[in-house]
């Protein structure tokens, strides 16, 4: 389990990160979605500790390794895939690691192993960068935008890459993408940030999300979900229909004027909800 408690990062004068809480569980794929500039990337450089923060990130396992694949995988054009990755074996450290043909053949690019890389398609070099991230079996996985660039087909090959090869019960993936279909399929929870700030942590249940005004909840569940306000300073209520049904049948919250939204329209939703506050009530 990692925990993230109050990370923030400034950079000349300008907060790039703002007091980040976030729990991380082994077996879990996260998703991170946000509007450009919003703070993935450098949230992913903390968990990294490539960047000076502020806060903690706190980690239970003592063996860890963390696998990246940050902007575009950075290779050695007139280097084969198979050089590329056994350069990268001796930068990283794991001198002795034998299995990079086993590797290409995870990642299916096994065929083109003495391909030079500026010779790849866009796709494959995508699966390239996987197999650089996956080297030593890393138990914290960090994707940025792994289908960047990459065409239907080969959007396609990386959800099944990451569905069938890279989610496992030992590791924790987060993967910050701007498509939305892609990560709604692949993912467990959904993490929104805007601004350097989550907005919202939410289980991707079902695909359905409710949206309205929140009226009473109980006290019990008052940390259960996470309270917005918009722009009249009213309670906006968010929770996965799930939840909702969950807690309606309870007779523990009361929400009216409700939207049942897809992941879009909650995307859209609450990156336009003048967002000024974010409190857990
Ligand atoms: N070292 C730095 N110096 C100055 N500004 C920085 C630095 N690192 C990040 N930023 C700024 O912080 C903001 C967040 O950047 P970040 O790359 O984390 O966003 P992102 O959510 O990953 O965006 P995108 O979806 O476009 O990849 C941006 O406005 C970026 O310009």
């Amino acid at each position: 389990m990692i925990l993230i408690k109050d990370v923030s990062y400034h950079v000349d004068g300008k907060s790039i990160l703002k007091k980040v809480n976030l729990k991380l569980n082994k077996g879990k794929v996260y998703g991170i979605l946000g509007p450009n500039g919003a703070g993935k990337t450098t949230l992913f450089k903390a968990l990294l500790g490539a960047i000076k923060y502020e806060g903690k990130v706190i980690n239970d396992d003592s063996n860890t390794l963390i696998g990246k694949l940050i902007e575009y995988p950075a290779f050695y054009p007139n280097l084969s895939c198979f050089e590329n990755l056994k350069l990268h074996a001796s930068y990283a450290q794991l001198d002795d690691y034998q299995d990079i043909d086993s590797l290409l053949k995870l990642v299916g690019i096994f065929n083109a192993k003495n391909k030079k890389f500026k010779s790849l398609s866009m796709g494959m070099k995508q699966r390239l960068g996987v197999a650089k991230a996956l080297m030593g079996n890393p138990n914290i996985l960090l994707l940025d935008e792994p289908t960047n660039g990459l065409d239907p087909m080969g959007i396609k090959e990386m959800r099944n890459l990451i569905e069938k090869e890279i989610r496992s019960k030992d590791r924790i993936v987060m993967i910050s993408s701007h498509n939305l279909n892609e990560i709604s399929h692949i993912t467990d929870t959904l993490i929104f940030i805007n601004n350097g700030k989550i907005i919202l942590e939410i289980e991707n249940e079902d695909n359905v999300y409710i949206i309205g005004k929140l009226k009473e909840i109980s006290s019990e569940q008052q940390e259960e979900i996470t309270l917005l306000k918009n722009d009249k300073n009213e309670n906006i209520a968010i929770l996965s229909k799930k939840k909702f049904e969950e807690m309606s049948q309870n007779k523990t919250i009361l929400i009216e004027e409700i939207q049942y939204v897809d992941l879009e329209k909650l995307y859209i939703e609450l990156m336009s909800l003048a967002v000024t506050e974010v409190k857990t009530i």
